[in-house]
């Protein structure tokens, strides 16, 4: 009795892993455990290989994870939960930091922890992310070495916050309070509006990646920084699954611009507009537009963004939900499908903000101009073609108004290397990048950023296992060979041998006569071999899969060319060209300056961003590189939400505010409040599930209305529900 054991269940799943559990009872030759999600269990003689020992330093857990006597899965995520549910998030693997996002402001970022983080050796202090700052910093200034933080993580892990807070340790620690300081830190809420949204997993999802590259001159102070942006998601601007909202900044322009500003771009409110309210939310719980609104201005001034830059920016966010708001209706044309714009106040605005005709815009939006040997014929559009130039073209808007940002960014904040200093300048860069994605659809979105996570891995791979080994070789040390994955042969599949899937995308899409089906076609032939490539089952299927570090994706090959071509139809560019506004003028000049024959000449997509990866990995590999991994604890981003809880809420399927009481050894009480649509008083109910005990405090119609679906689920997953009340 008390002697803490692994207890497996060995239901064959995927994912189940063994649970730690300590012993309550031993009775003939029977032992009752109490697991760490609180279940209690019988354990018979027949079953007695259910259950193991449990090694000393798994009972209460460890700092570094290198320690553990019980390294593998269960014991990694056991160390996690007793961590976490006693508030510590952060957690080494060597010199690899895994954060546990906390879903709370903890007071762990204080300037003393700063302090007492400072110039300390990792592991002389419990882990932090400061330490890892810290000793990205002191690394960089004694080995004289350009250093990398790379953070990894799934959508709401807690990425964008760790750079945040190494940003926000820099700051400290390199100590001159300056301008150029003050300006890099204030580049994160203008990038941060423009660039996030709130999606079903994060209210603040970066739908971007970026690399921040901080440079220090050689007594270590910030001396200015550099931001790579990569792939932003355009389709955000026109479209929103439920409960998700287009980008911040709209939201805040809408509920901070002063009446008399808004009334000059024809603004009212979102729900006024269709793109942003697609996914059916205006609001964003725990933000504040209306701040945000005067935190974006502000930082805007601090980096340099003139009254007039910030005033065409409006224009443009108010011309893209004007846009959006355009009326089209079907008609036919000589037996062709066509259609029109309707004329309405939205068009005339959306034109005039533009500064272009709105007769233009009608004829850009409804028909196409196609220039054979020299004639050019124009064809009308079907109302969803028309549907779909329109909103390619305000995805190609926002998408180089996002770049135009940036690069303003930059300019404030980055100083090129003088002959002098490029040598004893240094710099750290921090990745926050998209993690390794598989949705139940997965797009050519989705390739390009798990192509980038495999890189990523082989990174990771090559630091970690592959150079270490060869320096032990080199040097003789005798040393016990670690198996490790290495994903190069699915990096070479994808991007990196003759004929390699990305090439062949790319092919294709330059191909006048290339479909998305004949894509398809020669990626089978060319690997239906290859071990990590899964070809479509049929002739009519149209996804193939590929064999990723992380598991099995499937693609779905429709659609892939047209978003790798990424290219906007002449029409559109020549009512750019024909704009009086300087500035729309200014964000399409790469387009406008390549004529007509844009599709020819522009880059594609994947290949942008191939090149973008590319010069990254060069980056990352001279630079001497820190991990951070960041881990979500839940779905339903709360903290200390326990397991039984999250199992609770995705049953009931419900959005609850659940408080926890208390928590005894056997027992956790929690109540929950359900909002009722019309305010009615909430009654309490309770319920027994798995043995603990629930007051909960619901409203009746909500308890009448899933009573029944409750219980079949219940039911089904051989729960015994009992309610009272
Ligand atoms: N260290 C922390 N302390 C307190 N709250 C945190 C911390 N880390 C993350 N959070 C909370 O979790 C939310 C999600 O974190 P964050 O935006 O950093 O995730 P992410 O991994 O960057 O996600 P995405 O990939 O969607 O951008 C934050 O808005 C914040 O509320």
């Amino acid at each position: 009795t008390g002697d803490y054991v692994w207890l497996d269940h060995k239901t064959g799943r995927e994912f189940d892993v063994p649970v730690g559990a300590v012993v309550k009872l031993c009775d003939s030759g029977q032992i009752q455990v109490l697991d760490d999600e609180g279940q209690e269990h019988w354990i018979f003689p027949q079953n007695a290989t259910n259950i193991k020992p449990m090694h000393p330093t798994s009972i209460h857990g460890v700092q570094d994870m290198i320690r553990l006597g019980d390294l593998n899965e269960a014991g990694i995520l056991r160390n996690l939960l007793i961590r976490y549910n006693e508030h510590v998030i952060y957690t080494y693997t060597g010199s690899i930091l895994v954060a546990v996002n906390p879903y709370q402001l903890l007071p762990i970022y204080t300037a003393d922890h700063i302090r007492l983080y400072t110039n300390k050796k990792i592991g002389e202090m419990p882990p932090h992310i400061f330490a890892i700052a810290d000793n990205c910093y002191f690394n960089m200034q004694r080995n004289n070495k350009d250093q990398c933080c790379i953070i990894s993580g799934e959508s709401g892990a807690g990425k964008t916050e760790s750079t945040k807070l190494i940003l926000q340790f820099l700051a400290a620690i390199s100590g001159q309070h300056s301008w150029i300081e003050q300006q890099v830190l204030e580049a994160t809420p203008i990038l941060e509006a423009f660039g996030n949204a709130k999606t079903i997993r994060n209210d603040n999802s970066s739908r971007f990646g970026k690399y921040i590259d901080i440079h220090f001159n050689k007594r270590g102070a910030i001396e200015g920084a550099k931001i790579e942006q990569y792939l932003l998601e355009k389709s955000r601007v026109c479209r929103q699954a439920p409960d998700e909202r287009n980008y911040h900044v709209f939201y805040c322009m809408l509920k901070g611009m002063a009446p008399e500003m808004k009334a000059k771009l024809g603004l009212g409110l979102a729900t006024d507009y269709s793109y942003l309210t697609m996914g059916n939310c205006t609001e964003c719980d725990g933000r504040n537009d209306l701040r945000e609104y005067s935190s974006i201005l502000s930082a805007m001034k601090v980096l340099m963004f003139t009254e007039t830059e910030i005033w065409e920016i409006s224009k443009l966010l108010a011309a893209i939900l004007h846009m959006g708001n355009l009326r089209f209706e079907a008609r036919t044309y000589d037996n062709l499908d066509a259609c029109v714009v309707v004329r309405s106040p939205d068009l005339v605005t959306a034109a005039s903000l533009m500064e272009v005709e709105p007769k233009d815009v009608m004829v850009c939006l409804t028909t196409r101009t196609l220039i054979t040997r020299g004639e050019s014929v124009t064809t009308p559009l079907s109302m969803n073609q028309g549907l779909d130039v329109r909103d390619a073209f305000v995805k190609g808007i926002y998408g180089r108004l996002f770049v135009w940002i940036v690069d303003k960014i930059n300019a404030a904040i980055y100083r090129p290397p003088s002959c002098e200093s490029s040598l004893i300048r240094r710099s750290m860069g921090l990745l926050d990048i998209f993690g390794f994605e598989n949705f139940f659809v997965n797009s050519f979105e989705q390739l390009c950023i798990n192509f980038a996570n495999e890189n990523l891995q082989q990174f990771f791979v090559r630091h970690v296992f592959k150079l270490e080994q060869k320096e032990y070789n080199l040097e003789d040390i005798s040393w016990q060979h670690i198996e490790f994955t290495d994903n190069q042969d699915a990096l070479d599949m994808i991007a990196n041998k003759p004929m390699n899937i990305i090439s062949l995308i790319d092919e294709e899409s330059k191909f006048p006569k290339g479909t998305d089906a004949t894509m398809l076609y020669k990626l089978n032939s060319q690997h239906k071999l290859n071990c990590n490539y899964i070809p479509p089952k049929n002739s009519y299927e149209t996804q193939f899969g590929i064999q990723h570090f992380a598991g099995v994706v499937h693609y779905e090959s429709r659609g892939f060319l047209e978003k790798n071509r990424d290219s906007l139809h002449t029409d559109i560019i020549q009512l750019v060209h024909s704009s009086r506004n300087k500035f729309i003028k200014q964000i399409f000049q790469a387009d406008v300056a390549m004529g007509v024959e844009t599709r020819k000449r522009s880059p594609t997509l994947s290949s942008q961003f191939k090149r973008s990866l590319e010069m990254l990995m060069r980056t990352l590999s001279v630079c001497q590189p820190f991990f951070i991994r960041c881990i979500k604890p839940n779905e339903l981003k709360k903290p200390m939400v326990s397991v039984a809880e999250q199992l609770e809420a995705e049953m009931l399927g419900l959005s609850i505010n659940e408080k926890k009481e208390r928590r005894t050894k056997t027992k956790i009480s929690c109540v929950f409040t359900i909002n009722s649509p019309n305010g009615a008083r909430p009654f309490k109910k309770i319920a027994f599930i798995k043995g603990k005990r629930y007051k909960r405090f619901f409203h009746l119609e909500e308890v009448v209305f899933e009573l029944y679906r409750n219980l079949t689920h219940l039911a089904k997953l051989q729960w015994k529900p009992f309610f009272s009340y």
